[in-house]
């Protein structure tokens, strides 16, 4: 068996052609994912039990057994083993059975390397937010897993109502601003509920287009629109008796509120051009950072649909809202910074501190999170000077506050907006010089990510925060000018959808 460091991720491959195996090996060569074979389903069962791997791709026709078996043994070994079925081009009923039983997803053979890639790399997402844990402030030096870190009034509170309402079968609404914490806390629901030995399946509805949000969810007959050239098993059929995590519930579309209410209240929904009426026995949690409440006036969202979501709701509280939060939070990312980046900073100066603390965090937990991180990219010596901190938290900490009603807020309207770069005006070589003197062995990517985040500030604060015609203008789509906004923790006042 290869050597695997301790945050590797491991891949079998189950295939008696060892081209197969060789292909995935090449693939994922110089990346954190080990690849493991096995040419019978005897020996991919040895390697399950011994090796845990963190997901399978199994071909459907082995030496010694039928995959398709093999896949019912190993969910019972372990259900949350994401498997991917490969199959021949013939084989499309095989497929079809494969994820009726609970498959993650299947490719066709040959292969592509694309495909492949994007399947191991989501199957490893999915196996990552169904069995990392959340632990609820724990931050200690032998955590595996996820921290979730309060100790104001208001995440108590959100503690608290995650213990009480886990064990129970009903629906979550998850509210807050963006980066607050919902996935954490819709994993900490799934992880502390009755159906944490099932699947746990999260979608972010605001990344996938209408059209493909619809087969996504429901599954679609072959034939049922132009493309559509094999039946597909949706997510809700695939998660049957687990946890569906529906993230940005407030993008999804009429029609499609229409099917999902009938799912929450008959438990029942047919695939896309299909007439078979299949049961759904899923418990679903639901996130969102828009004012639902204005949807439902407006006619966007559908009231009933909301009032069935909200069994309970959960309202996470932006982070300038959260007293004593920032210092645990900032020490917290140091620590994980520091073990992500092999660096050791082991204090941060007090004066950084108190200008993190000034600052009015529109990206929340995640920006700070950024933040922290790339502050400790750039430092040298042991201490984190305020020095490495952006510019623009600098800039804004050191203005009077702006009173709350000006920053963005979950239930506000979209309005006046206030986008800044976060780096000072600077030529590329001026940039590049200064990550090279910190020496990084992640100099590639620290300079990308960077000009990325100084690109689709300026742009976004040129268009007054819309995204959709910042998105025309980067010649990207609006989805992934959010999803940038959102990874790259970039400061948003105000989003225009
Ligand atoms: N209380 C917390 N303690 C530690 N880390 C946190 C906390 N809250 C959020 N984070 C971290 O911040 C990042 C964003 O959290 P998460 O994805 O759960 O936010 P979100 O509200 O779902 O965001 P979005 O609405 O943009 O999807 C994650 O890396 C998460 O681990």
């Amino acid at each position: 068996m290869p050597d695997q460091s301790p945050g590797d991720l491991c891949l079998l491959v189950v295939d008696d052609e060892p081209a197969i195996a060789a292909l995935f090996k090449h693939v994922f060569a110089d990346s954190e994912i080990s690849v493991l074979s096995a040419g019978t389903a005897s020996a991919a069962l040895e390697l399950i039990q011994s090796a845990k791997p963190d997901a399978v791709m199994l071909d459907v026709v082995l030496p010694d057994a039928d995959g398709l078996q093999l896949f019912e043994t190993v969910k019972q070994i372990d259900p949350q083993l994401p498997v991917v079925i490969m199959t021949g081009g013939q084989d499309g009923q095989t497929a079809i059975s494969a994820m009726q039983q609970g498959a993650m997803d299947y490719l066709v053979k040959p292969l592509d390397v694309r495909s492949l890639n994007k399947v191991v790399r989501h199957a490893m997402e999915v196996r990552r937010l169904m069995v990392e844990p959340v632990s609820i402030e724990r931050a200690d030096s032998n955590r595996t897993g996820s921290s979730m870190i309060g100790c104001s009034p208001a995440m108590q509170e959100v503690f608290k109502a995650i213990g009480r309402v886990a064990a129970q079968n009903i629906s979550v609404l998850i509210r807050g601003e963006s980066g607050t914490g919902k996935e954490l806390v819709a994993r900490a629901i799934f992880q502390n509920g009755l159906r944490k030995e099932k699947p746990f399946i999260a979608i972010n509805c605001a990344a996938i287009p209408e059209a493909l949000l619809e087969s996504e969810l429901f599954g679609h007959e072959k034939g049922a629109f132009t493309g559509a050239d094999r039946k597909r098993i949706g997510k809700i059929e695939q998660c049957e008796g687990g946890t569906l995590f529906l993230d940005e519930i407030g993008d999804m579309e009429a029609p499609l509120q229409s099917k999902l209410l009938r799912v929450l209240q008959e438990k029942q929904f047919e695939r896309v051009g299909g007439s078979e009426t299949i049961s759904a026995d899923v418990r679903i949690l639901a996130a969102t950072h828009q004012g639902i409440e204005k949807m439902c006036e407006s006619g966007k969202f559908r009231e009933d649909l909301y009032y069935r979501l909200n069994g309970y709701t959960i309202s996470l509280p932006p982070l300038r809202e959260r007293d004593g939060d920032i210092e645990l939070l900032i020490e917290f990312f140091r620590q994980t910074a520091n073990e992500e980046l092999g660096k050791e900073i082991g204090r941060i100066a007090p004066e950084a501190i108190s200008t993190l603390k000034k600052y009015s965090w529109p990206g929340n937990v995640r920006q700070l999170q950024s933040v922290i991180h790339q502050a400790i990219v750039q430092s040298s010596g042991s201490v984190l000077l305020p020095d490495f901190l952006p510019p623009l938290i600098e800039r804004e900490s050191s203005q009077p506050v702006l009173p709350t009603a000006a920053v963005d807020t979950t239930d506000a309207e979209p309005a006046s907006h206030s986008t800044e770069p976060v780096a000072e005006t600077q030529s590329v070589s001026e940039l590049i010089a200064r990550h090279c003197s910190h020496h990084s062995a992640t100099l590639y990517d620290d300079v990308i990510e960077e000009v990325e985040r100084e690109l689709i500030a300026t742009v976004l604060n040129k268009c007054g925060g819309n995204l959709t015609e910042a998105a025309r203008q980067l010649g990207i789509t609006r989805t992934t000018v959010r999803s940038k906004v959102n990874k790259l923790g970039i400061g948003i006042r105000k989003v225009v959808e």
